[in-house]
């Protein structure tokens, strides 16, 4: 594995291809847009899942497995929602020799698979609340550029789907679950992420309202769906008939059959491309403490053609009772004993694999009786020496400072690329300089199409990103902490010259992926 030819600010998606396949993260297939997870990738999706499996399991929610396959009939039950979608459904219509008398879909998402069983099982009110969760794989035939972790045909979630009796409880959920969302970012994966609601326009058709995570790739400056948590409201309901006898009717009186109250919420393997692309370096890949596998890599150094086998016996001792006293403080430890690389080569190696902390240790370390160390995340920070009495109590100490310090500093540059705009000539500008903007919006569907229109084409003497001039501006949220600045109700006026109506919110929007 040698190291990263290219550097990130030059070509990142050469940059990226070489960070994720060297630093043993994911490997391309002959099958467009399906890639292999690596263990590397694989192990930080297990401690997602393991984060998130333990919060829901606190709500009630079950995990289980519906089909892969989606019969034609069943796909098309929710309407609006389906024909959006059809070109990205992908179908299966032959079976061995036989071609299938009808075709079935490859489940693209699993309301139409589960909602047959929710209207079978939803009898009484006794029967609620439903809540089901699957981790599994979709399928969605995109045509867009495939992108390993951030856009792919086959991508591995969590999709939780849930049954409620009334609009506010699922509204709560909806809220509960859009938090642990943020904190699998904020708290795993030292990625910031902004809360808010989707826009009309922008939200999933079959929804009631849709709130979402949004991220953002500093090195693009486009922003990036990271989670979703939908209310669905009554639609599926009406359409699979999931009801419950009104629980409050008078004995005798007709039972009136009430439509349930649906949510569902998924976050996917893209959360661990968001990672890679905010932290990862022209070392490699940089790796947040809490969700990597190796913690600490212990690589001894200053043993020569001149150490006698005696005393390197006695140093790789050291090194190994090094490693034990970290196990024993709970640091996933890891030594590199390899006699055939120089430590240099470890260094490059460790580097690309983006372990946060390397811990030298050598004869002069031994006599001092101290380690020295360096930071992944801070590697021109250079080295500085632990004593060894130390270790249980400061590498974990040290390891949650690295955590948070890659927190802050990716928090800080989303901050500082959220633009407030309020003047429609700061605005292509502000995308231009790889920023999102906050401007205050009508939020009318139409209006965003304008800004969509009118923020692709290229401006005169503007730079414009090379390789997409054309993407014009979306809406990405409609954050739940609103900028301070005044938006005066029914005085501010939209921020799209082309509008005349007054803004209602402040809306996020910018390029993205
Ligand atoms: O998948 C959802 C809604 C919902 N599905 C469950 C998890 C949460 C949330 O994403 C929206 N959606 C997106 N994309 C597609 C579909 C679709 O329903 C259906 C057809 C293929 C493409
Ligand atoms: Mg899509």
């Amino acid at each position: 594995l040698i190291g990263i030819d290219v550097a990130k600010e030059d070509d990142l998606s050469e940059w990226y291809q070489q960070v994720i396949t060297k630093g043993e993260m994911l490997e391309f297939t002959d099958v467009p847009g399906c890639y292999i997870y690596e263990p590397g990738s694989y192990g930080i999706y297990e401690r997602i899942q393991d984060f998130f499996n333990a919060r829901i399991r606190k709500m009630g929610v079950r995990n289980c497995y519906f089909p892969l396959f989606i019969s034609e009939a069943n796909l098309q039950r929710e309407k609006d929602h389906i024909e959006g979608f059809a070109a990205e459904v992908a179908w299966v219509t032959e079976g061995g020799k036989n071609k299938l008398e009808k075709r079935l879909a490859v489940r693209p998402t699993s309301e139409t698979a589960m909602y047959g069983y929710f209207s079978k099982k939803i009898r009484s009110h006794r029967d609620l609340p439903l809540k089901l969760n699957q981790w599994n794989n979709v399928v969605r035939w995109e045509f867009k550029h495939p992108m390993p972790f951030i856009r792919s045909r086959e991508f591995l979630w969590q999709e939780g789907h849930t049954a409620h009796m009334t609009e506010e409880e699922a509204g709560k959920e909806v809220l509960q679950i859009l938090d642990y969302y943020e904190a699998i970012y904020h708290e795993l994966l030292a990625v910031p992420v902004v809360k808010g609601r989707k826009t009309v326009a922008e939200q999933f058709p079959g929804a009631h309202y849709t709130t979402t995570v949004e991220g953002f790739i500093p090195s693009t400056g486009r922003g990036i769906q990271a989670g979703t948590s939908h209310c669905l409201g009554q639609h599926f309901a009406k359409m699979f008939d999931i009801t419950v006898e009104d629980p409050h009717a008078k004995e005798g009186e007709k039972k009136e059959k009430l439509h349930v109250w649906q949510n569902s919420w998924g976050l996917t393997t893209r959360s661990i491309g968001i990672m890679i692309l905010t932290h990862g370096d022209n070392k490699g890949l940089v790796i947040p403490p809490r969700v990597a596998e190796i913690q600490a890599i212990i690589v001894p150094v200053g043993m020569t053609a001149k150490t006698t086998a005696e005393d390197r016996e006695k140093h790789y001792a050291e090194t190994n009772a090094i490693k034990d006293a970290l196990l024993e403080a709970g640091v996933r430890a890891e030594t590199d004993m390899r006699d055939d690389q120089s430590p240099g080569w470890k260094f490059n190696h460790w580097e690309l694999k983006g372990v946060p902390l390397r811990i030298e240790f050598g004869p002069k370390d031994s006599a001092k009786k101290v380690v020295t160390i360096a930071r992944r995340d801070q590697l021109a920070a250079g080295k500085s020496e632990i004593p060894i009495a130390d270790l249980g109590k400061d590498i974990p100490a040290l390891l949650e400072t690295i955590q948070s310090d890659m927190f802050r500093k990716a928090s800080d540059e989303f901050r500082d690329h959220r633009k407030i705009i309020t003047k429609w000539d700061d605005f292509v500008p502000a995308l231009n300089a790889k920023n999102t903007c906050l401007i205050p919006h009508c939020l009318v569907p139409d209006c965003e199409d304008e800004i969509k229109e009118l923020s692709s084409g290229k401006i005169e003497g503007q730079e414009v990103d090379a390789r997409a001039p054309s993407m014009g501006a979306k809406s990405l949220c409609i954050p739940f902490d609103q900028p301070a600045e005044g938006l005066v109700q029914g005085e501010t006026k939209c921020t799209n010259p082309k509008c005349e109506r007054k803004a209602e919110k402040w809306v996020m929007f910018g390029r993205s992926y």
